[in-house]
């Protein structure tokens, strides 16, 4: 990736799991040595919590708080960014994390599209966005743009239109989708200080060919450092190793995909390869049974090195 730029956020961003104790309660005390793992073990050095894979629907906005404030206190002087993702189905409750995410000194925020009340419009969704941002002016503000978990279809080039004289604060799109045209028609229309941001982590490599400047995913937690080498791969030119390291990628989740993989496999899959103690899911999301992310642990193994 290109170095970053007036704060810029490039390369790799780990989408946090929401670690619960067995009794199904935030588990704030986890998230140290979590943020630990992920600089030490896999590379990673920015963060994107409270997303999809930290099940931020299924959680209170209490919860949200309290997790986003030990994020960002224990992320300090450890990761570069921590981007906040405070999108919810009320307005309110959005412009609430907004603010909140302000104050506790996160580097960014990101909304997603309400997806039961949908908006209708790109219009609708943009002004929906704008009116989060306006609590939070000075945060660096970033679309979440994630179709085939919202329902919500509209592409994401049209929230981009003339966007900055909405959104002011706008920095980028945290893109979610798999339309690469759609994908190429943001990156062609971005300003040089925003970030494109990739977020389908078993298509990275078409999305660098784009112009992506980064990625965000569930997988950068247990495949940072192999998805760093990707990247690095594909700036200095080798397509082939980068190519290489991509179809590991795809194999693994083609694999765990026939076995049922979803964010319950995935968190226990995470379990698995860190040693850490995540917990299991939120329902309606269930629990995987630890003999099918042993399973899947193992497909791991026989096609990666320890980092
Ligand atoms: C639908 C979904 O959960 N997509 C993931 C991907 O990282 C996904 O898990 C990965 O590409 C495997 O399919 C991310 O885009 C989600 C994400 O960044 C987030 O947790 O906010």
């Amino acid at each position: 990736m290109a170095p970053a730029v007036n704060n810029k956020l490039t390369g790799l961003v780990a989408a946090t799991f929401t670690p619960f104790t067995t009794q199904g309660e935030i588990n704030l005390s986890e998230i140290g040595p979590y943020i630990d793992y992920l600089k030490e073990k896999q590379g990673v050095n920015s963060i994107f919590v409270n997303g999809t894979t930290g099940e931020s629907m299924s959680l209170s906005v209490a919860e949200r708080r309290d997790l986003a404030e030990e994020w960002c206190r224990k992320a300090k002087g450890k990761m570069d960014q921590v981007i906040v993702h405070v999108g919810c189905m009320s307005l309110k409750d959005s412009q609430e994390l907004a603010r909140h995410a302000a104050q506790i000194g996160a580097d960014g925020i990101a909304v997603i599209s309400p997806s039961f009340f949908k908006p209708s419009t790109a219009d609708a969704l943009r002004t929906f966005l704008h009116e989060v941002s306006s609590v939070a002016p000075n945060l660096p503000f970033f679309y979440y743009h994630i179709p085939s978990v919202t329902g919500v279809n509209i592409l994401a080039r049209d929230i981009l239109e003339d966007v900055w004289e909405l959104i002011p604060s706008f920095k980028g799109v945290k893109f979610s989708g798999s339309d690469l045209m759609d994908f190429g028609q943001c990156v062609s229309y971005c300003q040089t200080h925003w970030s494109v941001l990739y977020g389908v982590d078993e298509q990275l490599l078409a999305a660098l060919v784009m112009g992506a400047d980064g990625a965000v995913g569930s997988t950068y937690n247990y495949l940072g450092c192999h998805a760093s080498e990707l990247m690095s791969a594909f700036e200095k030119g080798n397509i082939v190793q980068a190519r290489t390291i991509q179809f590991k990628m795809q194999e693994l989740l083609s694999y765990a995909k026939k076995l049922g993989f979803d964010l319950g496999v995935n968190k226990q899959l995470m379990n698995e390869l860190s040693g850490l103690c995540l917990g299991p899911p939120r329902l309606p999301v269930m629990q995987c049974p630890m003999s099918e992310a042993l399973t899947i642990a193992k497909k791991y193994r026989s096609l990666f090195t320890e980092c």
